[in-house]
């Protein structure tokens, strides 16, 4: 294609054309969105407007069914924000998530639940258990694993004392940025702020560039660049959140030892979720303290043939019995397969609560 004035303005022409239609079919689309509210209101006045299943559903046939140029990824996150501003139209949705601002779990929350949701950062993971619980807010979004950290032991303690369920995952990318301020003398960085697991994600590339510098653990990513801004010394590990939050600037990017490293987040709320298609199961098991007990409760997933995709132990903070299990696998409670299978592990178990079936994450 040449690049002489008029192939552009007619292209622009064209865009602007393209971009009309677009709205139109967007205004619709918003319309039809008021008027799926408008029957669910009819039906139960106490229904919910999210319906993460219907999202999943939608993101998935997007990225079927996407041609290019743009890329399925991309292509989804469009119809994310499209689909969250339809919501917003509906019910203006209010998430709690383990803050502060900037912190990656709040990118996480952007990503599940677009940019209409009204997000609401909590001090600890507890605190967004118990605003869930008393209703102050929709949802809540708390990490759960990372790939080169593993399990945060905190939220699946707080799911033992909770009547939460799960009702939604979503992994985020965790790439980590050395940050400075615009007053940091960049050849004389002696001190690093960071979270703990970020300083673990990025131990070998510290030791390697900053071996000298003191390294100060901080509350989260977002504190560290905080405490930086102010800091001529200082440098803080942390993501693009953070920095674009206290405006720094990368010194570094992407030091984290892993190129694949992952955190899972998962949605907490209080609904159980139908079907998606594409489902995963969450549940908590309390087994005896006797010889087998792991393979009695493994034997019938085996059998059924049900995947699992994690399965975490932690020590029980009752008498009664000494493992707690924390097992994922790929199905819906409604599934008659699986729904055989938990029937069989609740006999062998001393206790089991499904923490919920919710659909896979898509984007
Ligand atoms: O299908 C619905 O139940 C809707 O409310 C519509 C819609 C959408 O925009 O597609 C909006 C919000 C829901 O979370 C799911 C889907």
């Amino acid at each position: 294609m040449s690049d002489t004035p008029r192939d552009l303005e007619e292209l622009r022409k064209r865009i602007d054309e393209l971009d009309l239609d677009i709205m139109r079919l967007i205004s619709e689309r918003a319309t039809c969105a008021q008027q799926v509210a408008e029957i669910k209101t009819e039906r139960d006045p106490d229904a919910a407007f999210y319906r993460p299943e219907r999202e999943a559903q939608v993101l998935r046939r997007i990225m079927a069914l996407n041609q290019g140029p743009l890329d399925s990824e991309e292509m989804a996150r469009l119809f994310r924000e499209i689909m969250s501003a339809c919501l917003a139209l509906e019910q203006p949705i209010k998430v709690a998530y383990l803050g502060p601002e900037g912190t990656f779990t709040q990118q996480a929350t952007l990503k599940h639940f677009g940019e209409s949701a009204v997000s609401l950062p909590m001090a600890a993971i507890d605190e967004v258990f118990r605003e869930v619980e008393a209703g102050a807010v929709n949802y809540g979004v708390v990490p759960v694993e990372n790939s080169t950290e593993g399990v945060i032991n905190h939220t699946l303690d707080s799911f033992m004392d909770s009547s939460l369920r799960i009702s939604g995952e979503v992994v985020l990318r965790i790439h980590h940025h050395l940050l400075v301020g615009e007053t940091t003398r960049r050849d004389k960085v002696s001190r690093i702020y960071s979270h703990p697991q970020s300083f673990a994600q990025c131990r070998k590339w510290l030791d390697a560039h900053f071996p000298h510098a003191e390294r100060v653990p901080v509350s989260s990513n977002a504190e560290a660049a905080r405490l930086v801004k102010t800091e001529w010394h200082s440098a803080a590990i942390a993501g693009d959140m953070a920095a674009k939050l206290y405006g720094l600037t990368r010194l570094a990017e992407k030091i984290e030892d892993r190129p694949d490293n992952s955190t899972r987040f998962l949605i907490i709320g209080s609904h159980e979720v139908p079907m998606s298609g594409e489902d995963k199961t969450s549940v908590v098991v309390a087994m005896r303290n006797q010889p087998g007990a792991l393979h009695d409760l493994l034997e019938p997933f085996h059998r059924h043939q049900i995947d699992l995709t994690r399965l975490e132990t932690r020590p029980s903070r009752s008498g009664v019995w000494n493992y707690v299990f924390f097992i994922d696998f790929k199905g819906h409670r409604d599934e008659p397969r699986v729904t055989a299978v938990l029937d069989e592990v609740r006999l062998r178990a001393a206790e089991l609560k499904v923490l919920g079936s919710y659909p896979m994450g898509v984007l």
